[in-house]
């Protein structure tokens, strides 16, 4: 039986379904009180209790060796709140009036986070605490089993009705087969960060997704955009994915125009994967990855460790570092950013950067400026994401300049990286050449840049279609992009996911792209596109593309290339 979906890696591969439900939490019907055996409850209780303790304690253990003993404090809070005498208290005493242990427990520590929810800063964050510890009670009594994301078996393919980015940060390529979600686009963060570890996936699957029973053999090719259960012989034998010949060094078109193709990364267990399959650098390391997942931001020295490692890895490349993006489907937990109606077009990226959260970007442009000063850093360069106004890159170049003072105040090293900003937005579209004039090089994010021309969540598989980067109000803001890093000698990249699909290599290098950055997987391919590739014959193409009026018409265009 096969169903279609999104293809978003563009790899396949065979396993054993196993799903994912992360907060199915629902209590059974409250019974009669004269029907609850107290004592048998109370003992559930005890047991429940004694399991989370065992899971924060191992929780505590690992938090102290990945991240350090202040982010495993929090464990112990919880330590405290799972033992707290009033809250055990009044579950007890409910339990023994009849009250079922799950509905006890859901009961008070109800009634205990809307107390904490009702106070300000960091006691109403104590409510996010008792939600943790209530969860992993009531999924102990109502043997709702946890998925370690980490550990899954190998061969597994898993299937969610979504993934967050975090989710998917925390699984181990070498054991998941595949990936398929029932929601979710190409372009989603979480279809990302699977496409940077080269787990095959396909997403927003729809509904059929959920009749795939747990424990089926089931084939999952993202080239295809198709989930297959119980595959026979052709259907795996047929079962797609890129496959080209790696290229360690840069290549050049067919006419000798030289093309960077660099890979996107989150963090530094894609670096290896980027290095193998021959990027020349990284275009886009999503900085924002390092403060997903975890109880606390970085701090100078990790971040500095994070980016000098990257550098390490391409010593004769560029590495490209985006100041931290968070916001819209990026949420940091402890960070307490507000709720918003419309989160993607809310407080973002460098928006939090100059505002609510100006302390994390000094520190991290102090890790920047000092990572560029290291043995590798002559390649740094930083970019500023989701910018809309000129005041506001100019006032991140001021931020970076007082950084600098500040360091060389201390005496401690730095050096100035290049600067650049991510276009992103039709408003930096529209201001490219002022952008342009400031800055060392412009970086053209289409997955937002779509987004934004196209008044399209990216995240919504039931407009997927209008998130198409070839339409043409798109690609007239990429051609005015790169004419004005032209006019005034700025570098031009794109790393937003339209860069590393193969099929619009000619395209883009018509379009005059200079650097093209993708998830590693599909750096091979673009480069033996690149190299198939002479200019004077993409540029045809592309002032045919720029013609159209109709993405339709771009999609002819470029069948007929
Ligand atoms: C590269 C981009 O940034 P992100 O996908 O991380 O938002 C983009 O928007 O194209």
């Amino acid at each position: 039986m096969k169903r279609s979906g999104i293809g978003s890696t563009p790899l396949s591969g065979v396993g054993t379904a196993r799903w994912y439900r992360p907060s199915d939490l629902t209590l059974p019907e409250q019974p009669d009180p004269s029907a609850v055996d107290s004592d048998a409850e109370q003992a559930r209780f005890e047991d429940a209790q004694a399991t989370a303790r065992q899971q924060i304690e191992q929780a505590r253990q690992q938090a102290a060796e990945r991240v350090g003993e202040d982010e495993a404090a929090v464990f112990e809070a919880h330590l405290q709140f799972l033992d707290d005498p009033q809250l055990v208290d009044d579950i007890e005493s409910a339990i023994g009036e009849g009250t079922p242990a799950e509905h006890a427990v859901d009961d008070r520590f109800g009634e205990a986070i809307a107390q904490f929810e009702g106070m300000d800063g960091r006691m109403a964050e104590r409510a996010d605490d008792l939600r943790d510890i209530r969860d992993r009670l009531l999924r102990s009594l109502l043997a709702v089993e946890t998925v370690d994301l980490s550990a899954l078996p190998a061969g597994t393919i898993l299937l969610a009705e979504r993934l967050t980015p975090s989710d998917t940060a925390e699984l181990d390529p070498d054991s998941v087969a595949g990936i398929a979600t029932v929601t979710g686009g190409r372009t989603s963060h979480a279809a990302i960060i699977a496409r940077s570890l080269a787990i095959p996936a396909v997403v927003g699957v729809g509904e059929e997704l959920t009749e795939i029973e747990e424990g089926a053999d089931v084939l999952v090719d993202g080239e295809a955009g198709t989930v297959v259960v119980d595959p026979d012989e052709d259907e795996r034998a047929a079962a797609g994915g890129v496959d080209a010949p790696v290229v360690e060094e840069t290549v050049s078109t067919a006419d000798g125009v030289e093309i960077e193709v660099a890979a996107n990364i989150g963090g530094e267990a894609e670096l290896d994967p980027a290095v193998a399959r021959g990027a020349d650098g990284i275009g886009l390391f999503r900085s924002e990855f390092l403060f997903l997942d975890r109880e606390s931001p970085p701090d100078e020295a990790e971040q500095y460790d994070a980016i000098t490692t990257a550098l390490a890895a391409f010593p004769d490349d560029r590495v490209v570092v985006r100041t931290l993006d968070i916001g819209g489907d990026k949420a940091v937990p402890y960070l307490d950013l507000p709720e918003e109606t419309n989160p993607f077009l809310g407080q973002r990226g460098i928006r939090l950067s100059l505002g609510a959260h100006s302390d994390l970007f000094e520190t991290q442009l102090r890790a920047l400026l000092r990572a560029a000063a290291s043995e590798h850093g002559d390649d740094l360069a930083v970019m500023f994401p989701m910018a809309t106004q000129i005041e506001e890159v100019a006032a991140a170049i001021e931020r970076v300049e007082s950084v600098a003072a500040d360091l060389d105040g201390e005496g401690v090293d730095y050096a100035m990286p290049e600067l650049g900003v991510m276009i992103e937005t039709p408003a930096a579209a529209f201001l490219a050449d002022s952008l342009a004039e400031r800055l060392d090089f412009l970086s053209i994010g289409t997955n937002d840049l779509t987004q934004y021309v196209m008044a399209v969540d990216r995240e919504n598989d039931a407009v997927a279609d209008y998130h198409d980067p070839l339409h043409p109000a798109v690609l007239r803001a990429i051609d005015r992009t790169v004419s004005a890093a032209d006019g005034n000698d700025a570098w031009v990249g794109m790393c937003g996911e339209m860069a590393g699909d193969p099929d619009l290599t000619a395209l883009l290098v018509g379009l005059g792209l200079d650097e093209l950055s993708m998830s590693a997987v599909t750096v091979p391919a673009v480069k033996q596109q690149v190299q198939e590739t002479a200019t004077s014959a993409a540029r045809d193409l592309a002032d045919d593309a720029l013609a159209c009026e109709t993405r339709a018409e771009v999609l002819d265009v470029l069948d007929e290339s």
